[in-house]
């Protein structure tokens, strides 16, 4: 049962009063901040931040650099831009430097070779940053949840002491959106992260913060997680990679807040960074023992593989239109696919994907094996077992008193309202495209579909755009690997990409996929040289270059 002209009829309503509230705001925002330019970061001037994390390891393995100054150059990164982006919220920079200089001692004193380092400790002396919402041993923990301030972790979440055990160094720990649920990156604890494209737009969420230190050139690889597109909305908007793996394969654990009934298998933890070579190694190690399952070491010709190219959602009354820009950018890179790998894409419709977020929000709220509901919102959100009243926080909100972000008060509100069992419809939406999609990728398919319907948007605009983000959130509950990839950026300065769905388990086919696009399309781009670096699109050939 397809929606009725009533729900169509309340869709178009809802909208239209949308874009009025919208209009508003805009109009308040624009005399609010008339004289504001486009403020963005200052350039990168030093080379080393230009090297991708396992280059970075070789280099300091065979002694070409130490770990020290690879760590104190990041550090000097972050402490120049972090003023402007926000991102980092607590740094161990004294712990990092000394366990820099350990690595060097460690270096000068093997005896094994080079071979021996490279196996035991693939990212030995490299620097890494970590999602606020993940336990980093004497980091907060918070996840932007002002009750929770000055929650320590006492270990490391597995993924996180998996990299560490690999060799790599945390800087610190960066920001997020309140309990990991929001597009925009914002909190009460430690205010709002920018993008670093544009210091008035968002970085996206809920790993914002990772977004926008990786996409600012002040750290090399991350660690985020997703469960409705937490680290492809961030790597999109920030230029960056970012890959969702097959559910399961890196752990969840020491995280907060905690997946509850059907959640554990849509949250997944990921890793993101700015150069795609870094994916596959990063996964490889953040999977641990799981990792083996995904058959990382065979090779990919990307010839032999079959591609799919979506353009759209089908029409979601609840969606906003695909930016024209981004509608060209997947275009290019179908023509580029079929001009140099020789392969044909086929261009599809879905038609259950119009229901991505009904599906999205059914499923999320679903009981889980055991019966038990999801735990709420609202209880998430409560203050030391004091529930949540959200029409008494949003009074208290308008008037500045509130220690929650409104977008975070709206989802309490829209639990309110949400039905405890899935509808009969919604279920076998999800069951027909579950199964229509499995069979289409098989072993060798890689879908294209749109990261976002929107470049990175100003700050607050979200919150009249809430269900876009159905365009990732519908691959957490089908568990298929997704590789969010850059594409080079719009006319505006902005970051372009797209996301390459695969079957489950076959994740090399989208990390391989990534570094073709990356080489074509020119991967991350340093936003400080944007006033000197253009991307020239020649749409009638699909090529891009880089002028300086
Ligand atoms: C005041 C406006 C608030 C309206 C709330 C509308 C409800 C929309 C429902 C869910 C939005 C969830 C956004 C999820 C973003 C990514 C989450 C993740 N951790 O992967």
């Amino acid at each position: 049962m397809a929606l009725t002209w009533f729900e169509r009829f309340l869709a178009s309503m809802l909208r239209g009063a949308v874009g009025m509230l919208f209009a508003v705001f805009q109009l308040l925002a624009q005399r609010r901040g008339a004289d504001r330019s486009v403020r963005r970061l200052p350039p990168i001037t030093n080379p080393l931040l230009k090297v991708p994390a396992m280059r970075l390891a070789r280099m300091i393995r065979r002694r070409e650099v130490t770990s020290v100054e690879v760590v104190q150059t990041y550090i000097d990164r972050i402490q120049e831009i972090n003023p402007l982006i926000n991102a980092m919220v607590k740094d161990r920079f004294s712990l990092a430097l000394q366990e820099a200089a350990q690595v060097d001692k460690l270096i000068e004193e093997e005896t094994g070779g080079e071979d021996v380092l490279e196996d035991r400790l693939p990212l030995l002396g490299v620097p890494f940053t970590v999602k606020e919402a993940f336990s980093l041993q004497g980091m907060p923990n918070s996840t932007g949840l002002v009750s929770r301030r000055g929650v320590i972790s006492a270990t490391d979440a597995p993924p996180v002491a998996l990299l560490k055990r690999a060799g790599a160094i945390p800087l610190g720990v960066t920001n997020c959106s309140e309990l990991c649920m929001w597009l925009e990156s914002h909190n009460h604890l430690y205010g709002i992260t920018n993008n670093p494209y544009d210091l008035e737009r968002i970085p996206g969420g809920s790993s914002g913060g990772e977004g926008s230190i990786l996409g600012g050139g002040g750290s090399v690889i991350g660690v985020g997680s997703d469960v409705g597109g937490s680290i492809r909305i961030p790597a999109f908007f920030n230029g960056i990679f970012g890959h969702k793996p097959t559910s399961g394969v890196v752990s969840n654990v020491g995280q907060f807040p905690p997946a509850s009934g059907q959640q554990p298998g849509f949250l997944c933890t990921g890793p993101m960074c700015r150069y795609a070579q870094d994916l596959l190694p990063m996964l490889r190690v953040m999977g641990g023992a799981n990792a083996d399952r995904l058959s990382l070491s065979s090779e990919v010709d990307l010839k032999r593989l079959r591609f799919f190219s979506v353009p759209h959602d089908g029409g979601s009354p609840l969606v906003s239109p695909v930016d024209q820009q981004l509608v060209l950018a997947q275009r290019r890179v179908v023509q580029r696919l079929e001009a140099d790998l020789g392969v044909k894409v086929q261009q599809l419709k879905i038609p259950q994907l119009k229901y991505s977020f009904q599906i999205w929000s059914a499923m999320m709220g679903a009981p889980g094996k055991d019966g038990k509901q999801p735990t709420s919102f609202a209880e998430l959100m409560s203050d030391h077992g004091k529930k949540v009243w959200p029409l008494w926080e949003i009074a208290k909100w308008t008037v500045g008193l509130s220690k929650h972000t409104v977008a975070a008060l709206g989802l309490v509100l829209v639990e309110m309202f949400q039905r405890a069992q899935p509808t009969q419809f919604i279920l076998q939406q999800k069951e027909s495209l579950q199964k229509d999609l499995e069979e289409l990728l098989g072993t060798d398919g890689v879908l294209l579909y749109p990261s976002h319907p929107h470049l990175a948007p100003k700050h607050h605009h979200p919150l009249f755009t809430p269900f876009n983000f159905s365009y990732t959130g519908i691959f957490n509950i089908l568990g298929l690997p997704v590789t969010q990839c850059p594409l080079g950026l719009s006319e505006e300065g902005l970051p372009l990409g797209l996301q390459l769905v695969v079957g489950k388990q076959q994740d090399r086919l989208s990390l391989a996929t990534a570094v073709f696009l990356e080489k074509t399309f020119g991967g991350w781009r340093d936003p400080g040289s944007m006033a000197t670096a253009t991307t020239q699109l020649d749409t009638s050939r699909g090529t891009s270059t880089t002028t300086s």
